[in-house]
């Protein structure tokens, strides 16, 4: 078997549909009978052909083409047809003695080469037009067929696999000398109609009429409809209530009268069959006729929903449906059908009354036992609250609702626990240590978090002991700092800005004017830990303070010489007068080296004077430059952790990164622009900037302090640098002429966009040249379709906005195109966006699980 085709939505939009439609046929069946003539030739040489239900004129419009110029072709349908050139149409309803009338009249005493027939009932309309089935339909036209077609003639009809085909097949062999069954490849394999082509009509003097009689013809297929009647559906015509997306259509055709006839009930046959589904899935509606059934739109049970269902039982959905049977069992129930549910609570007083049978034991036992349930459930409900509050301080603070400072201080914060106890209520530490030395501790397990564990396992510590507090205190620092990493992971997530800032802080590209740092600023690994006041202290120790306004007034006059970035130079590492760092010095100062010649780093030095100004614009820095004179300050001997600071081997080149940065980029922020702008107009010198650095903000103790408090710190706490408008000014200018530039991406998706319409083109063209080629068309239908193909071609194909319909309300249980809404749609389920996102968040908490 083939691939099953959808007969909705896109799958009827086939190959066959768009070649009707380039073609200018008015429907995709058109080529069933180009397709059902290629195999048989009826039309070429017909005179005269009937087309019977040939709406909206496919057919004819083929027959138009392929029989011989100055034909007859009459089309008959219950609608009017547009006009066709050579074609005589007129509304009518072939099973009427008018049509037939009106068919006489129009072919006068000529008689039809071809009677074609492609009717179907218009299920869904008007209920009187669906009175015939199509096996009905067939046997009428085949009616008109006889009276009308000339002996050896062709009728060619649309026939569905039913239980009826058969019967049909039968009587054509009775009437025609050669009858095949065929079904052409534009039919689609999911529908269940097949052509018969009878030919060579026998043209008997006399016709019985039971041949063309649908009781005689379909006689043994009665029992079917007999099965229909309300109440009793016959599994055929059965809908799956519970199902109905899941129902499929019998390869054998349209269930029998299932379209045909619109099936009442009434409300007392449904309550009292004892086949609740079977009614509901083979009638339409449930009527209240009677008097009794009127008194049953009075009670409570039959709400307006109840009402409103019953009314079209046909678009109800899974709910509704449900809704109905528990209506059905509660009328039951009070119409003594059906016995009463026995509700819980009399289950409960009978418990009790027995109760009061069983011995003082037993009751005892199941109090104990009452109780422990109870404990249980506040057991289990606090730690349900624990768990929420918990949730919910992550919440607040990914939301930014909380500080990470405010988590410290929720004293009932159960996320924290004991250690929390400890670092903010020493007291409450103190009793609880108490009431463990005291074996009072009543705590059940549940009662405690994790922190209290930890303080019960080690009872025998002394609580109050600094190193306890301590260790607390760092317990809760890890903890912080845990949520805070998840709190910034979120942040990263979400700001796109958040991430190119920390990535820059990372790469050493300090933005900010940070006022003067220390050298290990540059490395971006413990920035601000030290601030003005250490390099100060450097300074001074290495003996360079005293010089620092000789370098000032060389700073200054080289200042006054030169644009300042071409001052900006790598920085130089403070050197001893005998050309050795302080570093190198202490290193080599060990005692390992004893003895050993101390190597001069002058000599590899790439730098050229110690002089040189070293003020790093685009990271924001104005550092000093040591001087190379003598010191007049005695050498304060340096811990041996200063050593590791103070070694900056790779200081240099991070340096020399950021000044070829600001060589390429230019200074990229406000504050440096404004300050090398009162450098070039003398409005500054490098002394007052140096003295600057030294500010409220440069001498903070960092040391120890949460990651959490730093990072806040370094966006909020930190000198204020003035900037001029014209730094700003200029700086937009630049950002502008920047954005103005066309960039890679935009240049690619124009690219792309001459590409698809070269595709387009070629594909038009293609399409045109088959146009072309076709011997049917004339030559001026060819030039105007070509003219539409290349047309289209040229457009760029607008994309079909989807429109999105909630199913509920009246969309609920709606199978296919819901009321009123045209083009594309997407029905999506009510439900389904929150379902979707409780998953997604389901997940998220199962991985952050597995990861810790
Ligand atoms: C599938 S369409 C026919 C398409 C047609 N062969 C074509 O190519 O355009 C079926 C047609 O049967 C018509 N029909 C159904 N019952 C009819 C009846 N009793 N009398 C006349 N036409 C009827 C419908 O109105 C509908 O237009």
């Amino acid at each position: 078997m083939g691939k099953a085709q959808k007969k909705t939505g896109k799958g009827r939009l086939d190959k066959y549909y768009k070649l009707a439609k380039e073609q200018g046929y008015r429907a995709r069946s058109a080529f069933k009978l180009i397709q059902l003539n290629r195999k048989y030739s009826f039309l070429e040489s017909a005179r005269c052909c009937i087309d019977l239900c040939a709406a909206p004129g496919g057919w004819l419009q083929v027959a138009s083409k392929y029989m011989p110029a100055n034909s007859i072709i009459v089309g008959v349908d219950l609608v009017p047809i547009r006009p066709i050139p050579r074609v005589v149409t007129f509304a009518s309803d072939i099973t009427t003695t008018q049509c037939r009338n009106q068919l006489r009249g129009e072919l006068k005493d000529w008689k039809a080469d071809v009677v074609l027939h492609d009717g179907a009932p218009n299920v869904g309309t008007a209920w009187v037009q669906d009175a015939y089935s199509q096996s009905e339909l067939v046997l009428m036209s085949l009616k008109l067929a006889v009276e009308f077609l000339v002996k050896g003639g062709t009728f060619v009809t649309k026939v569905f696999r039913s239980a009826d085909y058969n019967n049909l097949v039968w009587v054509f062999g009775q009437l025609f000398g050669k009858v095949e069954a065929t079904k052409p490849p534009s039919s689609r394999n999911v529908s269940a109609e097949i052509f018969v082509v009878c030919r060579d009509f026998l043209a008997p003097k006399h016709v019985d009429p039971k041949f063309l009689d649908p009781k005689h013809v379909f006689k043994d297929l009665s029992a079917t409809v007999v099965e229909g009647a309300p109440g009793v559906a016959s599994s055929h015509t059965q809908a799956n209530v519970f199902m109905p997306e899941k129902r499929r259509r019998h390869r054998d055709g349209y269930d029998d009268g299932d379209y045909t006839l619109f099936k009442k009930v009434g409300a007392g046959d449904f309550i009292r069959s004892p086949d609740p589904i079977n009614v509901l899935g083979s009638v339409n509606q449930i009527i209240f006729g009677t008097e009794e059934e009127k008194g049953w739109l009075t009670m409570r049970v039959t709400t307006p929903d109840i009402k409103a269902n019953c009314d079209d039982l046909k678009v109800l959905g899974k709910g509704d449906f449900k809704a109905l049977l528990k209506w059905r069992m509660s009328l039951r129930e009070e119409l003594g059908l059906d016995l009463k549910t026995t509700h819980a609570e009399e289950f409960t007083e009978h418990a009790e009354v027995e109760e009061e049978d069983v011995d003082e034991e037993v009751q005892i036992q199941a109090e104990l036992e009452r109780l422990n349930q109870e404990s249980a459930a506040r057991l289990k409900r606090e730690r349900r609250r624990a768990n929420e509050i918990k949730t919910k301080t992550i919440q607040r603070m990914q939301l930014q609702m909380t500080a990470p400072l405010d988590i410290g201080l929720e004293q009932h914060d159960a996320s924290l626990g004991f250690g929390q106890e400890d670092v903010f209520d020493l007291n409450g530490a103190a009793a609880a240590k108490l009431r463990l030395r005291d074996g009072t501790a009543d705590l059940s397990d549940d009662d405690m978090s994790v922190g209290s564990h930890r303080a019960l396992e080690d009872g025998q510590d002394d609580l109050g002991s600094d190193e306890e507090q301590e260790r607390k205190v760092s317990r809760l620092e890890s903890m912080l700092d845990g949520m805070y990493g998840a709190y910034q992971e979120k942040l990263r997530e979400r700001d796109a800005k958040f991430k190119v800032k920390e990535g820059r802080k990372k790469g050493g590209l300090l933005e900010e004017w940070n006022g003067v740092q220390d050298r290990k600023d540059e490395d971006g690994e413990d920035s601000d830990a030290s601030g003005g006041w250490d390099k100060m202290q450097e300074a001074k120790h290495a003996g360079d303070f005293s010089s620092e306004d000789e370098s000032d007034e060389d700073g200054d006059s080289a200042s006054d010489d030169e644009p300042p970035r071409k001052k900006i130079k790598p920085r130089q590492k403070v050197e001893e007068p005998n050309g050795v760092s302080r570093a190198a010095q202490f290193w080599f100062g060990q005692d390992i080296f004893q003895g050993m010649e101390v190597p001069s780093e002058t000599e590899d030095s790439e730098q050229e004077g110690s002089e040189d100004e070293d003020i790093a614009m685009g990271s924001g820095e104005v550092s000093d430059q040591a001087s190379s004179s003598g010191s007049d300050f005695e050498t304060v001997p340096q811990d041996e952790e200063d050593d590791g600071e103070d070694w900056d081997a790779e200081g240099e080149d991070v340096n020399e990164k950021t000044r070829q940065k600001i060589q390429k980029r230019g200074l990229i922020t406000a504050e440096a622009a404004s300050i090398a702008e009162r450098l070039v107009n003398r409005q500054t010198t490098k002394t007052h900037l140096i003295n600057d650095g030294f500010n409220r903000y440069s001498l903070n103790d960092k040391d120890g302090l949460p990651e959490w408090f730093l990072d806040d710190e370094a966006k909020f706490y930190k000198p204020n640098i003035p900037i001029s408008k014209e730094a700003v000014v200029a700086l937009r200018a630049r950002q502008r002429a920047l954005d103005a530039r066309p960039i890679k991406k935009i240049a690619e998706a124009k690219g792309r966009k001459k590409f698809k319409a070269a595709q387009r083109l070629e594909k038009a063209m293609k399409k045109a040249e088959g146009v072309n080629a076709t011997s049917d068309l004339s030559e001026r239908e060819k030039a105007r379709q070509i003219e539409t193909l290349l047309r289209k071609g040229a457009a760029k194909a607008k994309k079909k906005e989807v429109k999105v319909v909630v199913a509920k309300g009246a969309h609920k249980g709606i199978k296919g195109r819901p009321k009123g809404v045209k083009g594309k749609y997407a029905m999506v389920d009510a439900r389904m966006r929150k379902e979707v996102r409780a998953k997604k968040r389901k997940d998220a908490a199962s991985k952050k699980r597995k990861r810790t």
